[in-house]
């Protein structure tokens, strides 16, 4: 079977290249790419995405085989009706492999069409490395080399004001656009760029931040077989995703007219103030992603749509939203609660298989910062422990013991994490240290939390007492005893 490319697939489209994009991964070309095809087919937009790594990454190359081709799957529930449908992706134009071609990226730093920077670089891209250097060829940091690639066009443009770009990053950090344009300014001190270029950077360019929302679990590995028949072409890229999305994007009314998304059926909003936005997607949605994960995948179950239609597992989900994550910010009640209902819905898309595993990376800090605040909330306003929460974290460091009955359980997170998991479990294991102190470790642990959650008054015991029942009983019936039901 053919590969899909330009040459294979004669349905294209070209258009000049306006976006930069440092980002190949799954969600951008689902989510991102996705949206400038559909303002290409209904408006005026007329532009393409320049695709680069933000680290080493291979994936640049096989975009490249396939001329930025590639097919996005969307499946889920439209209007209300399902949906499954597919389409080819024509809205990037190439890729950037920056370890080979640099001098291609500094000449896209001096083309008049470039407009828009785009980024998703998970939670920790947006970060400062001191040893970075102008003169690298790349950068290590994704700031590193943005930060290059505008001083550049500051260079091939002699400081003109009317040439510096919007930069909407889709980072889940709270004020992506704040601290992005921070790590430049902090770049262009660190390498003495000129005090005109500082100003350039604060005059021309307009750092907007942004909340994206769309489950794309990604590659099918699955149904890779029967996809790869619906659409006659071998596809390397294919990427899966819901049908539902939202971006939420905190700019100036100018750029309602630079990036005409109304009237085209996005759900794409440009607003003053994307707190709220952002409080209630990450605590309900991620938040109950990452707390149902070690409970539902130490039951035995793989995905999150098996989570939410288990009746235990479910039941227990539906409860942490309402009782203990919608209650702990403000807003308005009927509106979460329809947000969460829909969320619930989500989670339950039959054509969606979202791993637990998947969203189980770095769960320790998806736990600090997608969990935490409601868990410390809760604690403030009740004066008591929210006991799902609570069973949550004590199941994640359950999990973080690393098996599933006999089955090692493949953990993904910071070596320095695993290695501090992996000493206390084998305490445990070798009658060093009982549920207790082993509670009383994990929760005092600063580089877990950065605070002391032993200090909260009954956690320690409260989570030694599910670490016993887990153990004794395992996780689906220490949930049943959660909740006071005999065991089966
Ligand atoms: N997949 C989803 O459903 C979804 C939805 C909304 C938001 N997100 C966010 O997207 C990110 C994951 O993206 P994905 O699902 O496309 O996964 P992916 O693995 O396909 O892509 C991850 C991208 O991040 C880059 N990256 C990873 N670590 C980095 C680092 N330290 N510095 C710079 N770049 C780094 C990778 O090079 C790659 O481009 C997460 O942060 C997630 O919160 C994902
Ligand atoms: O992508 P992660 O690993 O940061 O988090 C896992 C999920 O919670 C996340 O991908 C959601 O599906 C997404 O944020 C929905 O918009």
């Amino acid at each position: 079977m053919q590969r899909l490319n330009r040459t294979t697939y004669k349905n294209y489209n070209t258009y000049p290249e306006k976006i930069l994009q440092f980002g190949e991964g799954n969600f951008l070309r689902g989510f991102v790419d996705w949206q400038i095809q559909v303002l290409n087919e209904k408006t005026d937009f007329n532009g393409s995405v320049v695709v680069v790594q933000p680290r080493g990454s291979e994936k640049i190359d096989r975009l490249n085989r396939q001329d930025g081709l590639f097919t996005l799957y969307l499946q889920g529930l439209k209007d209300g009706k399902p949906v499954n449908e597919h389409m080819v992706i024509d809205s990037i134009s190439r890729g950037i492999n920056l370890f080979t071609d640099y001098q291609d990226y500094l000449k896209l730093a001096a083309s008049d069409e470039l407009r828009f920077i785009i980024s998703n670089t998970t939670e920790a891209g947006i970060v400062f490395d001191p040893d970075d250097k102008l003169e690298d060829r790349p950068q290590r940091s994704f700031p590193g080399k943005l930060t290059a690639f505008l001083y550049h066009r500051f260079l091939a443009f002699d400081g003109d004001v009317n040439r510096g770009c919007i930069l909407i990053p889709c980072e889940l950090i709270e004020d992506n656009g704040g601290k992005l344009m921070e790590v430049v300014q902090k770049y262009a001190s660190h390498w003495n760029l000129d005090s005109e270029f500082t100003a350039w950077i604060n005059q021309a360019n307009t750092f907007c931040s942004s909340l994206v929302d769309r489950i794309v679990p990604g590659y099918p590995t699955d149904s890779i077989e029967e996809k790869t028949a619906e659409i006659g072409f071998q596809d390397e890229l294919i990427v899966v995703g819901e049908q539902y999305h939202l971006w939420a994007i905190e700019g100036p009314e100018s750029l309602k007219q630079e990036l005409p998304v109304a009237g085209t059926g996005l759900n794409t909003l440009i607003v003053d103030d994307l707190t709220p936005f952002r409080t209630r997607k990450v605590r309900i949605l991620n938040g109950a992603h990452t707390a149902m994960t070690p409970v539902a995948y130490l039951s035995g179950l793989d995905t999150v749509e098996e989570a939410v239609n288990d009746p235990e597992i479910g039941l227990f989900i539906k409860e942490l939203i309402a009782e203990e994550i919608i209650p702990t910010f403000e807003g308005d009640l009927e509106e979460l609660t329809l947000f969460a209902g829909d969320v619930l819905n989500r989670f339950a898309n039959p054509f969606i298989k979202h791993y637990l595993m998947s969203i189980s990376l770095n769960s320790i800090s998806k736990f600090k910062t997608r969990n935490l605040p409601a868990l410390l909330d809760y604690v403030e306003k009740n004066e008591s422990l929210p006991k799902r929460m609570v069973f949550s974290l004590s199941s994640l460091i359950y999990f973080y013991r690393g098996k599933r009955g006999e089955k090692p359980i493949q953990l993904q997170d910071q070596p320095e994490i695993l290695r501090f998991f992996q000493a206390i479990w084998q305490q445990y294991e070798d009658y060093l240290v009982e549920e207790k102190e082993l509670a009383e470790k994990v929760l005092s642990e600063q580089k877990l939390w950065e605070m002391d959650l032993a200090s909260i008054p009954g956690l320690v015991d409260a989570v030694s007492a599910n670490l016993l029942q887990m153990e004794q009983k395992g996780v689906r019936n220490a949930l049943k005893e959660l909740y006071g039901t005999s065991i089966r």
